[in-house]
């Protein structure tokens, strides 16, 4: 048996459409367009291949687009400075401040400072709370789109069990809540759990987010689950000097096993972005009072 392969490049294409096509009515109602502001610190180059994605998808959403981008010793008062003049100003309806920050940044002081309302991340402690308690917030970017990957696949999600192997805040943490929230069995892998392939067998659904290349291998699948590949490694390519991206799942054997699997690239990595430009829509309606359908997307 041969996986199906989960499109998510597709599905995130149809996504933000969707949320183009809902871009002129606020517009006209709002007198404004939604508005995106993104802050880079540094010049990690995979973090700007991102920030340049994003600015693009945004600007092609009909939404307003922000970068600001600061040298890689940008100072925690200057970053935070930033962050208060982003939160004040009514042209901007989310903020994201890319990361990982550079060692001399407190990571969660800047999170902390940016108004909850324009946190389109989901990363503030106030949305955070929010998602695990069920009230209404913003949830973190990746783990909804891989929900949404989920459920266009299997339709309901009660009573499956999920296993999620790590443990961050802006993956696996918030991926644990919301597998929850849609009545499944999650099971909380990370590097101190012992048998994991054992564990990760029970799983009618594998939620990958580790950050190692190519760990999850075939034999520790059940036959026909579903398997969800949130990992982005950069690894030398066939070439020489030539690098390539791959999952946290060994796709190769993992595709012979799986009932559907999504690639890398290809797979998660874009519907991320998607659910941003669909996080920023939902915040520009709440932030200028202009009613928003929750199940229009
Ligand atoms: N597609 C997308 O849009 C996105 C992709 N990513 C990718 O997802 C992956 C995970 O990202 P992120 O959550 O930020 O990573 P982190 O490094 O913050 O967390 C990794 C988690 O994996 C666990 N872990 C590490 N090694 C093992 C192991 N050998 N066995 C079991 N668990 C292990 C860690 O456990 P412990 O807590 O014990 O240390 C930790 O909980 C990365 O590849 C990243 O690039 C991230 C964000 C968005
Ligand atoms: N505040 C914050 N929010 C984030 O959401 C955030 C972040 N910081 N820091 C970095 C991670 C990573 N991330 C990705 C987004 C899109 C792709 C993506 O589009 N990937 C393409 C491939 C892109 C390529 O070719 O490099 C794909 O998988 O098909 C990947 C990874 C968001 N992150
Ligand atoms: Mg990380």
């Amino acid at each position: 048996m041969t996986a199906d392969i989960i499109d998510g490049k597709a599905f995130a294409a149809n996504l933000r459409a969707k949320v183009a096509a809902m871009v002129p009515a606020f517009r006209e109602k709002a007198g404004r367009a939604p508005g995106l502001a993104v802050v880079l610190v540094g010049e990690d180059p995979a973090s700007q291949v991102y920030v340049r994605n994003k600015h693009k998808t945004t600007v092609e959403a009909g939404m307003e687009s922000f970068e600001h981008r600061l040298p890689a010793d940008t100072t925690q008062d200057a970053l935070t400075a930033l962050v208060e003049q982003l939160n004040a100003d009514p042209a901007v309806d989310g903020i994201l401040v890319q990361l990982p920050l550079p060692k001399q940044i407190d990571e969660s002081a800047v999170l902390a400072t940016i108004d909850p309302d324009k946190d389109v991340d989901g990363f503030h402690v106030v949305n955070v709370g929010r998602l695990s308690t069920g009230m209404h917030g913003y949830v973190p970017c990746t783990p909804l789109g891989c929900v949404m990957l989920l459920k266009d696949r299997l339709g309901d999600l009660s009573g499956k069990d999920a296993v999620v192997i790590g443990r961050s805040n802006i993956v696996g943490k918030p991926m644990a809540q919301l597998l929850l929230a849609e009545n499944c069995t999650v099971t909380v892998a990370h590097s101190r759990t012992a048998h994991l392939p054992e564990v990760v067998r029970r799983a009618d659904i594998v939620v990958a987010a580790v950050g190692r290349p190519e760990m999850v291998k075939a034999d520790w699948i059940k036959p026909g689950a579903t398997v969800i590949d949130v990992g982005i490694n950069r690894v030398p390519g066939a070439e020489p000097g030539k690098t390539k991206l791959v999952g946290d799942v060994d796709f190769a054997e993992a595709v012979e096993v799986a009932g559907a699997i999504t690639p890398v690239p290809g797979g998660v990595g874009p519907m991320t972005i998607a659910v941003l430009l669909r996080n920023t829509l939902v915040a520009a309606h709440r932030l200028a009072d202009v009613p928003y359908d929750e199940k229009a997307i």
